[in-house]
């Protein structure tokens, strides 16, 4: 059996203009990076970081290769005349900002009021993840999320509400840590009945 070595390099990737990139591309830029934060990339302790962080980008980056709509493939029809709402609350994410590429840390609470079908609970974080891991914005994060529920449950309504911390508001820049984000979709019945919003805003008992 052949042991997986601890620093196996990144594989090829096929960028979006067709181009192949390999990761040895990859490993210079960063090696050029270290070297132009004014330290040495051939000392040791930083010898297998480019190696390192070409691979850890790519699992930050793991939802380019997904389609989060395929997790909302599998319904459930039979739901015991369930027609109430249902929450995921708190549901821990990371995400990269795409003005800095420095991490988004946060959480999310997502509903829905079913029409005629459920998913499988996991699959609301499974299509949260798939969108989080790529370079986002907020805003567009909480809505692409709400979106594609609405899109492939077409339920009564949808919401989504993330709250979550900047690290390149805290890190660098401004650096004004312990500030939180909020941001929400409300779709169909959430958006247009008073009541329904309400109720699903204190369910999640978020900030927003
Ligand atoms: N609306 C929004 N802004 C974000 C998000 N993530 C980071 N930003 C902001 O994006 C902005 C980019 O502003 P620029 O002026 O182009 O960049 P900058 O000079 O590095 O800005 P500073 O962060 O203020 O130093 C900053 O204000 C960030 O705080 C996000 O998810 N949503
Ligand atoms: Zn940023």
């Amino acid at each position: 059996m052949i042991a997986e070595t601890p620093f196996a390099d990144a594989e090829p990737a096929v960028g979006p203009d067709g181009k192949l990139i390999v990761p040895q591309e990859v490993e210079a830029a960063i090696r050029t990076l270290i070297r132009w934060t004014g330290d040495d990339p051939t000392r040791e302790g930083l010898v297998d970081t480019p190696r390192r962080v070409a691979r850890a980008w790519k699992e930050y980056c793991a939802g380019y290769g997904d389609d989060p709509a395929r997790h909302l493939e599998r319904v459930f029809e039979e739901v015991g005349g369930y027609d109430e709402i249902v929450l995921l609350k708190d549901i821990p994410f990371q995400s990269h900002c795409e003005h800095h590429m420095a991490p988004i840390i946060g959480k999310a609470h997502i509903a829905y009021l079913p029409r005629n079908h459920v998913v499988g609970i996991s699959k609301l974080a499974r299509v949260l993840h798939g969108f989080a891991r790529r370079l986002q914005v907020q805003e567009r994060l909480t809505a692409e999320v709400a979106d594609c529920i609405w899109e492939q449950l077409q339920p009564q309504g949808v919401a989504v509400v993330i709250e979550a911390t900047h690290a390149c508001m805290a890190a660098r820049g401004v650096r004004t840590p312990g500030v939180t984000m909020v941001t929400s979709r409300m779709m169909g019945v959430f958006r247009e009945d008073e009541r329904s919003r309400k109720e699903v805003l204190s369910l999640m008992g978020a900030r927003a």
